[in-house]
């Protein structure tokens, strides 16, 4: 022993100690306590005198040479006790890693639970590293288990107290046991989360991402979407902007290309660009939310606010999901895609004038946020995330050329206005669906005919099945008959302008059934109140008039000149409906209304059935009386 300290020229004579007490356990052939010990070696050298004199402070190492045996005895009986209040520390510390590894285990195996691991050889690393760690700390936990025991067995041949030693002792090895778990937490990779988001977390997010956006390929069905009639551009952006994003990030390296990053949807005003931009948007990005902004808004009054609001916009993403935070969410919220949509994009991306003459210095700020534009689409600046941007306008002539060439607004989709008969029976679809369905809509196949034909008779008592079934047989046209003719009627018509045509036929019908209700109400003011809301109900269904009128309202409202021409006096009525803006309303207009087909007419709380003997016809006079046609003309 003392060659052994010579030798190393130990600075304090406690650090014989540590000597002694590694060679007693070698002795007892516990080299795993040596090798762990002396890791931390040369810090309890110089801080942990381990074998304190009780009076006066001074080490003991003298006892190593001391010739007396009962002395010999004591300092080993301290030091024992010393060592188990030592390995109590240690099995504790060693409890808490475990159980933060174990923590650790479990939420990589949620992790990647359900998921296979073909694109993520990193993940197969990490879950074969645990697993070595897994079998090491069960080793350790027996290898403790068999030291306990031998302590025990110690503890019952030395029953001598050594509690003072212990508790200065205890207060240097509670330091000494920080300074340990530091050291420990330092170097055991594993130990913290941060490690998660490493570039296997982000390659796996990535992967999870991309599936995600590829569980969406059936839902691309216009109609199910609610976009009625532009099947084809919807076919086309799946193409071109979904199928590499769906594609794994892995075949897309192989192939060595990249999803393309900006879409520009162009077309006349009211033909579903927002619309489709939105509900495309959803299918893209299902992790996270969009984020939609209009040029206007974008653009602000104070120089350099416009470029910080756009830079903003693409380097601060909103936050994925909770759903989709995968162990902390750190690497789904830097791999999962950003989708942002610019409305009235022309507001902020105007041809630049290239001089501050030319157009002052609004014209200058303008240029400065479409060279933003520029350098967030594909510049120098890299994306903190995967995005991609879609941008609408209707004036794609005015767009700065260098924004429309490749990587940048590298698809460029012209929305067109329903030009076929099957496009806008496909949009009146999309917006009447509903009230078909919940049987609102007098048609000979609803699907909830007490609905329709429900009401009541001239003494105003409800009527039973039999004047339902006469009723019944006054309905003429299916739902599908009368989305023909009502898109017959409106050739020429936008999306927005065929989805406000249920919306003004509803009002119709909405006003019917309030004032009944409200009539109804006065007279019956004590009693009988379910029957007043079950009339109420039952007239509030739209019919056919209502959607004719609504046709009309609708052309009018838009500055389109409709001639219709009828041979009925109910076409004339409507004729001169045309030219004034009041005179259809149902108060006005129900003694002509009485001549019309299938009307229900109100007045005096009486329900009166017209016989629907025909449709009413309708045509178009004049090609040339048509709204002007849509400019398609395509970039
Ligand atoms: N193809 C369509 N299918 C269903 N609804 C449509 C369609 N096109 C338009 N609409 C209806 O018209 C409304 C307005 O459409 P949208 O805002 O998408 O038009 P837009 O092309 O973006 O017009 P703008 O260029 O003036 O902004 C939509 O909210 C929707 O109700």
């Amino acid at each position: 022993v003392l060659v052994f300290l010579q030798s190393h020229q130990y600075r304090h004579t406690s650090s014989s100690t540590v000597v002694v007490q590694a060679l007693l356990i070698q002795r007892q052939q516990r080299h795993r306590h040596v090798s762990l010990s002396s890791s931390s070696l040369s810090k309890q050298q110089q801080r942990t005198p381990l074998f304190l004199d009780n009076n006066n402070g001074s080490t003991a190492s003298s006892s190593s040479s001391t010739s007396s045996s009962s002395t010999q005895k004591e300092k080993e009986q301290e030091w024992i006790e010393n060592r188990k209040e030592m390995k109590n520390k240690q099995l504790e510390w060693e409890r808490k890693l475990k159980g933060n590894k174990e923590r650790k285990l479990l939420s990589q195996n949620n992790f990647s639970q359900n998921k296979e691991d073909v694109h993520r050889p990193g993940i197969l690393k990490k879950k074969k590293k645990i697993n070595s760690i897994q079998k090491e700390i069960l080793n350790n936990n027996n290898d403790q288990e068999d030291d306990n025991d031998d302590y025990d067995k110690e503890d019952k041949t030395n029953n001598k107290d050594g509690n003072n030693i212990n508790n200065k002792n205890k207060e240097e090895d509670n330091n000494d046991d920080n300074d340990e778990d530091d050291d420990m937490d330092d170097d055991d990779s594993t130990s913290t989360c941060t490690h998660f988001v490493s570039t296997d977390a982000v390659t796996f997010a990535q992967a999870h991402s991309a599936e995600l956006i590829a569980l969406t390929g059936s839902k691309f069905n216009g109609e199910a979407l609610g976009v009625g009639g532009l099947e084809e551009v919807i076919t086309e952006i799946k193409r071109r902007v979904w199928t590499p994003l769906a594609a794994p990030p892995s075949v897309l390296q192989e192939l060595g290309v990249t999803p393309v990053r900006g879409v520009l949807l162009y077309g006349h005003s009211g033909c579903g660009k927002t619309l489709l931009a939105r509900t495309i948007g959803k299918l893209f990005s299902p992790a996270r939310p969009l984020t939609v902004v209009s040029g206007p808004q974008l653009m602000d009054k104070f120089v350099g606010s416009s470029e910080k609001n756009l830079r903003e916009l693409f380097d601060n993403p909103p936050p994925v999901y909770d759903p989709y935070r995968i162990s902390g969410g750190r690497g789904m919220d830097k791999a999962a895609l950003h989708v942002i949509l610019l409305d009235e994009f022309d507001a902020m991306a105007r041809t630049r004038s290239g001089s501050e003459s030319d157009g002052g210095a609004a014209s200058v700020a303008r240029d400065s946020v479409v060279n933003q534009i520029l350098s967030k689409m594909d510049g120098v600046d890299l994306l903190e995330v995967p995005t991609l941007v879609i941008a609408m306008t209707n004036r794609p002539s005015l767009i700065d050329p260098a924004l429309l060439r490749p990587g940048r607004f590298e698809v460029q989709i012209e929305v067109p206005p329903p030009s076929s008969r099957q496009q806008r029976i496909s949009i009146l679809n999309v917006h009447m669906t509903s009230m078909q369905q919940t049987g609102r809509l007098k048609v000979s196949d609803s699907p909830n005919n007490n609905n329709i034909i429900g009401g009541v008779n001239n003494n105003n008592n409800l009527l039973n099945k039999e004047d339902n079934d006469d009723r019944m047989e006054e309905l003429v046209m299916t739902y599908h008959e009368l989305l023909t003719y009502l898109s017959d009627r409106c050739e020429g018509y936008s999306g927005a302008q065929l989805s406000a045509i249920p919306r003004a036929a509803a009002s119709r019908a909405l006003e019917r059934a309030v004032s009944l209700y409200s009539v109804d109400l006065d007279a019956n003011k004590n009693g009988n109140k379910g029957r007043q809301e079950a009339v109420a109900m039952f007239d509030c269904v739209v019919t056919i008039e209502d959607l004719e009128y609504a046709v009309d309202d609708v052309g009018r409202s838009a500055a389109t000149t409709l001639v219709l021409q009828n041979s009925s006096s109910s076409c004339s009525s409507s004729s001169s409906t045309t030219s004034t803006t009041n005179d259809s309303s149902s108060s006005s207009s129900s003694s002509k209304r009485q001549q019309q087909p299938g009307v229900i007419d109100s007045t005096d709380n009486d329900v009166v059935i017209v016989p629907n003997n025909g449709r009413k016809e309708i045509e178009l006079e004049d090609e040339e009386l048509l709204p002007p046609p849509h400019d398609t003309t395509k970039r």
